[in-house]
């Protein structure tokens, strides 16, 4: 096996977790290696199991599309304003460029209502359909086509047969699709059915066309070259007309707002209003190591903060959905839990896919997620303070929305004297975490504040004695005597989770601790000038191993020294951190400041709404505006 010139390490099979694209319809979505095949899919949902999964296992199905004899394209980029994908490549003889989308379209449930989407009906609805056009636009090349699906994660081979009289149509059968579903293949190449493999080779001239459709529904693919051209335009449209609504500075930067936008709303299920924390499981936070998670769930914090950055931007109706996805959630008497499948699961389970062998032999693979069992007291203030953003914009809550905030409220007031497993979801052991009781403060402020929303001034003044017992109970227990906010009581050891203090209005920033801990932060919890979340040594997370620096922690730096006035140091470290952005504008969990390469799933909304924060921040400062506007007038003290 060769050698990296890098690491000295056996060069691996599998390629940089940076280099994938990411595609979606806001109901299933695919990652594409830079060779043209699909390396993860799961159909017909985001979390269903995998039926392309050689991002965790080399022999877990994938589909290529691209020249034969090449594996590295001469390009890649998005077609600008959407998550459609262009590849050029160059061969010796010729150029080829192929363009990858999961096709968007019209709504399609007229005469009968969708059995599936429990949202008010938009415009726009997936296809269910991954469609691969291709043109020779030099000389000639050979194409290469082979779709190899392994359904159930790997697990089983398809088997393929041709419909029709000729080769153009095949399908599989996949019981994960549902009844009376197929997977299948329309395309104006020959398809050969060898074994578990569907396949396609031909020689291409200039101005030679062709295109491959992957659908799983039964709506109909496109079957000639002209409709699959004008189902790219319509998918097009659909992103262009999304992103139009948002609001972007003029500024270098924009254009990584609007892929992490982008990004976010790829993260969506449409169905039920849910955003995933990101479409990959266990790709591993640490090289090798177990801290491998599934990630395709809905997380109220990741999700809310979502919102947020979407927010910050002018894109604000995700939000809508979302709310009456939590709102479904919490019917009836029911607490409220910290994640939810996308549709509404409840329950999580966590097991581990043995048969895998793991991104870069990183084990285990896990499905389910073990952290919907946790208690983590974040939950009640992210909502509230969610719900207040948004209600502060349109001046009102609505009478349907009150009982369940008001539940939130009351749930944070009876239990933020407990300890908790805390933002970070450790598996150790129960503590007073002072990021947890600064988000109970934020669940009673803000209650607070809708609380005269609604015309509840009883329930305002009681809320507020509340939030101000929180607050003086953490500049009390939660501060060390440096004055430095540390990561639980009773400890020195510092957390990245408490720069949200200045981000969330707990205390004005010219406060000394407040400056103190971003200080402190800044220059004791980061390797290389980037931000851990806390130190491993010093904090029982029940795990193994080390973990890379956490890019939602690096990009909070950023706002924080903002805040505090430190506008050079902010942006010289936004300006790092956009250049370890993937090659395609996108970011994983964590980055290993040795290597600058991505880690953990991929590509995650934490990075990308806190870096939507984090450049509006620089942004904001640059152009003079006072701090204070930096959020809107709901954050401001
Ligand atoms: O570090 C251990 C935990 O790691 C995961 O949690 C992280 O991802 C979540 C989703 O983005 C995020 O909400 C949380 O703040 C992060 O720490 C994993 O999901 C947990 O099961 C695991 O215990």
């Amino acid at each position: 096996m060769a050698e990296s010139v890098r690491s000295g390490l056996p060069r691996s099979a599998h390629p940089p977790i940076a280099d994938y694209a990411f595609l979606s319809d806001c109901e299933s979505n695919c990652l594409i290696a830079p060779s043209g095949a699909i390396e993860w899919m799961c159909l017909p949902r985001h979390d269903s199991p995998s039926v392309f999964g050689a991002i965790l296992d080399r022999a877990a199905g994938s589909f290529r599309l691209g020249p034969y004899g090449v594996q590295v394209p001469a390009a890649r980029r998005y077609l600008p304003g959407s998550l459609m994908l262009e590849t050029t490549w160059k061969s010796p003889t010729g150029w080829l460029v192929v363009r990858d989308a999961l096709l968007m379209g019209p709504w399609h449930d007229v005469s009968q209502r969708s059995l599936t989407h429990r949202r008010t009906p938009t415009d726009y609805d997936a296809e269910h359909c991954l469609l691969r056009t291709v043109k020779c636009v030099s000389g000639s090349v050979d194409l290469s086509m082979m779709c190899e699906p392994m359904f159930g994660y790997g697990r089983r081979e398809a088997t393929w047969r041709y419909e029709g009289p000729g080769y153009g149509v095949a399908v599989a059968d996949c019981p994960d699709l549902g009844r009376n579903v197929a997977l299948k293949l329309t395309t104006d190449l020959r398809l050969g059915l060898e074994g578990r493999t569907a396949q396609a080779r031909t020689r291409m001239s200039q101005g030679d066309t062709a295109f491959v459709s992957l659908s799983w529904s039964a709506l109909s693919p496109p079957r000639t070259w002209p409709e699959a051209i004008e189902r790219m335009a319509r998918t097009a449209e659909y992103w262009r007309q999304w992103i139009n609504v948002g609001v972007f500075p003029d500024h270098a930067w924009s254009r990584y707002l609007a892929r992490s936008a982008l990004t976010l709303k790829g993260l969506t299920f449409a169905p039920t209003g849910a955003l995933l924390a990101a479409p990959t499981t266990s790709l591993p936070e640490t090289p090798h190591g177990e801290r491998n998670w599934d990630y395709r769930y809905s997380w109220v914090r990741d999700s809310t903060f979502a919102l947020w950055g979407l927010y910050t931007i002018g894109l604000d109706r995700e939000a809508n959905d979302f709310f009456s996805f939590l709102m479904e959630m919490c019917g009836g008497d029911q607490d409220i839990q910290i994640m939810y499948g996308i549709d509404g699961e409840r329950e999580l389970p966590e097991q581990t896919l043995d048969h895998l062998s793991g991104y870069e032999g990183a084990r285990p693979v896990r499905v389910g997620n073990a952290a919907y069992l946790q208690n983590q007291h974040d939950v009640w203030g992210a909502i509230l303070d969610s719900v207040y953003l948004h209600a502060r914009s349109r001046d009102q809550v609505t009478e349907s929305l009150w009982p369940f905030l008001k539940r939130q409220a009351e749930a944070a007031a009876k239990h933020w004297r407990e300890p908790d497993h805390g933002i970070w979801e450790s598996r150790g052991e129960l503590q007073h975490f002072t990021s947890s009781k600064l988000m109970c403060w934020v669940a009673m402020d803000r209650g607070a504040k809708l609380a005269l929303l609604h015309d509840e001034p009883g329930y305002a003044d009681d809320w507020q004695a509340v939030a101000d017992e929180i607050r003086a109970d953490i500049c009390t227990n939660g501060v060390d005597d440096r004055g430095v906010f540390v990561q639980r009581y009773g400890s020195t050891a510092l957390d990245a989770s408490v720069l949200l203090l200045p981000l969330l209005r707990f205390l004005p920033a010219d406060d000394p601790r407040v400056r103190a801990t971003v200080r402190a932060i800044a220059d004791e919890l980061t390797e290389d000038g980037m931000v851990l979340r806390y130190r491993v040594s010093e904090t029982d997370d029940g795990l193994h191993g080390e973990e890379g620096t956490f890019t939602i922690c690096s990009f909070w730096l950023v706002s924080a020294l903002v805040e505090i006035g430190e506008l050079d140091e902010a942006t010289a470290l936004c300006e790092r951190l956009l250049s370890y952005a993937s090659p395609l504008g996108l970011y994983a969990e964590e980055i290993d400041p040795l290597t600058g390469r991505h880690l953990g799933n991929f590509p995650q909304a934490f990075t990308h709404l806190a870096m939507i924060n984090a450049i509006m921040h620089v942004i904001r400062s640059e152009e003079g505006e006072d701090t204070n506007t930096f959020l809107p007038a709901s954050h401001r003290l």
